[in-house]
């Protein structure tokens, strides 16, 4: 069911300082501007790598998502994998059926890259906080 590896989130204190890391350190030669989602409560920066991408998330506003994580790493760190599926209604659907939590209402809400997302918890996923991202129309899983 899973496709693609669309991204690896890595949550950071600072998308500026971590963004110079993946530049000035490690060589990447494409960093996306960064942009705000309000309503995921996190400031997003895609860096592209070869066949995938790090989404450097930034906490956005008091409720968001990633002041928990930084409040136990607060350097920052590797936050989520994000693999794409055809249909996320259907992974959602197979993710409940096989028991794992869908997070939330469990109605995909609109991901970084424009198309439904779901994020299913990490006690179910080894460990792993693991996000479902319809692939978007017209590339492939
Ligand atoms: C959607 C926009 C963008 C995109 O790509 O499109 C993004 O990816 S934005 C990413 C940020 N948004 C989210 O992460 C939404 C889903 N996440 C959540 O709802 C929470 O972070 C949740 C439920 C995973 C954890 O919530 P919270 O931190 O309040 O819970 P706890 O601190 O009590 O943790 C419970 C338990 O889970 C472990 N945990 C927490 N975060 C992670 C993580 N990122 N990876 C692995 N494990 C994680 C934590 O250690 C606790 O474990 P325990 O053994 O019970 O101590
Ligand atoms: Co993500």
């Amino acid at each position: 069911m899973i496709g693609r590896l669309n991204h690896v989130g890595v949550a950071t204190p600072s998308i500026e300082k971590s963004a110079a890391l993946y530049r000035d350190v490690l060589g990447a030669t494409k960093i996306h501007d960064a942009f705000d989602m309000p309503e995921q409560g996190v400031r997003v920066c895609f860096v592209d790598v070869p066949n995938s991408q790090i989404e450097l998330i930034e906490p956005l506003g008091e409720e968001s998502p990633v002041h928990g994580f930084l409040k136990k790493n607060p350097a920052g760190g590797q936050h989520h994998v994000c693999f794409e599926v055809e249909d996320i209604y259907a992974a959602r659907d197979a993710m409940t059926a096989k028991g794992a939590s869908v997070i939330g209402s469990g109605e995909p809400r609109i991901g970084a890259h424009g198309t439904p997302v779901i994020f299913v918890h990490p006690k179910d996923m080894g460990g792993v906080l693991v996000e479902l991202m319809e692939t978007p129309r017209g590339t492939h899983a």
